[in-house]
């Protein structure tokens, strides 16, 4: 196999890049670097480069028939086996009539995958039908989709008439402050992707998408987060990498470049401030939140393959949900597990504005604690059984992620768990295709708010690493049908002890995950020159805002 340097990668590709600014360390090229050396090395090998290759880059057995009747076929296929269970269960047929369901029931895994095969069968095939070039020229033309579905959004327009009857553009326009040509001109790319019809001239009818847009408020605050957040953060990406190539500062992202608070603060704080804000915000995290593959069940039932707390309960120990919001997944569990106590820690505003009691189940309530506790200091739950973080850690890069794990510290007991329920990125192609659009599209949005990041199993390994040897990586694991995965490490503070007695032999492996490891403990010794010093200590107002106090207020 063709050994690549990675600084022949690097020097590769920064020479075809229009931008011309010296490019520093990034961070988070060392482990892009091992997937493109990985897929490099595949294709040297020559099995990559013989056979045609499917969307996600898998080689796809050579046959008679083409790829794409291939790929038609397959839809033919799972679209028979989708309606024929639809038809046995007298289940409406998915359409776009203003009284179709909103969405697809719980599906057995069968017939959803086959659900999931017509998505990423149809994509493939569009996007081969188009041929490259014209699906090159149209796919950057989505943020028009975005700009109509932000404004429909925005002006509330599925919201200004019922969903049977219809209304005239002339009618509707009245109802808001746009003009009837410019509404019209707006809804009518709405109308492209399935949302609003027009019956005839002039005259506008609901689909069940409009349908679903004016009823569901958690989704109209997903659209409008995402619309008016998320989407002009995006158009300043551009801005903020040529600033900080290295993208780990909290207040130079994307966010910052487009609403003017470059150095000033973090997106939480700025959300802080504005109650509607943040209002929709969290909204939006519950429509996603609710959305597929993201249930809490994953993680709570162990019949679907959640993780399981059993010796937990049967010793009655202590879960300890780190940043656990108003403690919905600590209900959950302590509905399940009549032993374990539970503390759900938060920021103050947060605990504050917490149900009470928690639960209407007594037995359920009396074993939740809510506790402020901000992650950016040490830890205040001492010995607790497990550490749990979910939808945490994926809000930080890597110097502000050590520093919360390294806050744990002073509160283990040797044998706690450590455990992230984040999103695990795969490789490149091994992930179905849809839930990998989402998981790297996340990942983007991370990026662009936050200047964080997902991450993938080296990348968690090397976070563990960097924060202390003496958490010992166990492993991912990941229920079926479910996005998320829960990371895992344990407390051994006696490992560290031993494996520093051991004389380790001065010779480096040739392997990907010290290369990463290596990067990160980079992150983590170039923190003290970052603009955006790590906190000891995040107080108010920009604790209570939900983030991090850095230095000179930054
Ligand atoms: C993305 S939400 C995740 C909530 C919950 N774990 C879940 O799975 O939905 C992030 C949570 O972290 C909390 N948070 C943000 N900064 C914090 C800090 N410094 N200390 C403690 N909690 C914090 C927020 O208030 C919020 O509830």
């Amino acid at each position: 196999m063709a050994k690549l340097k990675l600084s022949n990668w690097f020097n590769s590709n920064s020479s075809s890049t229009s931008d011309a600014e010296p490019k520093k360390s990034n961070r988070r090229s060392f482990s892009l670097a091992v997937s493109l050396r990985g897929n490099k090395d595949a294709e040297t090998n020559g099995s990559a480069t013989t056979s045609a290759k499917s969307l996600s880059g898998a080689a796809v057995e050579p046959q008679s028939t083409s790829r794409m009747i291939e790929l038609a076929k397959k839809i033919t296929q799972d679209t028979e086996k989708l309606e024929a269970y639809m038809k046995d269960n007298n289940l409406p047929m998915p359409s776009f009539d203003v009284d179709s369901p909103a969405g697809f029931p719980k599906l057995p895994n069968e017939i959803n995958q086959s659900r999931k095969n017509i998505i990423n069968a149809t994509k493939e095939l569009g996007l081969l039908a188009h041929g490259p070039r014209e699906s090159v020229r149209w796919a950057i033309w989505e943020f028009l989709d975005v700009l109509a579905l932000q404004a429909v959004n925005h002006y509330g327009i599925a919201k200004l008439f019922p969903a049977d009857s219809t209304i005239t553009f002339t009618e509707l326009q009245s109802k808001t402050t746009l003009d009837p040509t410019n509404l019209a001109r707006l809804v009518r790319v709405a109308m492209t992707n399935g949302i609003f019809r027009e019956p005839s001239p002039g005259v506008l009818a609901h689909t069940a998408a409009s349908r679903v847009l004016a009823e569901d408020e958690d989704l109209q605050a997903w659209v409008g987060f995402n619309g008016e957040d998320i989407f002009p953060s995006a158009a300043h990406v551009l801005d903020a990498l040529k600033a900080d190539p290295e993208a780990t500062s909290l207040t130079r992202a994307g966010f910052q470049h487009a609403f003017g608070t470059v150095d000033k603060e973090p997106m939480f704080v700025t959300f802080g401030k504005d109650p509607n804000r943040a209002r929709r915000m969290g909204k939006a995290m519950v429509s996603l939140t609710g959305g597929e593959g993201y249930e809490p069940a994953y993680f709570v039932d162990t019949e679907i393959g959640g993780y399981d707390l059993s010796d937990i309960d049967a010793s009655g120990g202590t879960f300890v949900d780190i940043g656990g919001s108003h403690g919905f997944i600590s209900v959950d569990l302590a509905k399940k597990y009549k032993n374990i106590k539970f503390v759900v820690q938060d920021l103050p505003k947060t605990v504050d504005s917490a149900p009470k009691p928690i639960s209407e189940d007594s037995q359920v309530a009396e074993r939740i604690t809510l506790v402020a506790h901000d992650f950016f200091t040490e830890q205040v739950t001492k010995d607790a059984d497990v550490y749990y973080f979910r939808w945490i850690i994926h809000n930080y890069s890597t110097p502000y992620a050590v520093k919360i794990l390294k806050n744990l510290i002073p509160a283990l007991k040797p044998g706690a768990r450590i455990i992230i329920n984040d999103h695990c990125l795969l490789e490149p192609g091994q992930e179905d295709p849809w839930d990998e659009r989402v998981m790297r599209r996340m990942d983007l949005v991370m990026l662009t708010l936050l200047n964080a990041q997902e991450r993938s199993e080296a990348e968690f390994k090397a976070l563990f690493k960097a924060a202390d040897e003496g958490f010992v990586f166990k492993g991912v694991q990941r229920a079926k049908g479910c996005r998320m995965s829960v990371i895992e490490a344990v407390w051994k503070p006696d490992e560290v002890k031993k494996l520093e007695a051991v004389v380790v032999p001065a010779v480096v492996a040739e392997t990907t995950a010290p290369v990463v490891e290596q990067a990160v403990v980079t992150d983590a010794a170039a923190t003290a020159q970052d603009k955006d010093v790590i906190p000891e200590a995040s107080s108010e107002p920009a604790a209570a805002a939900g983030e991090v106090k850095t230095e000179e207020g930054k």
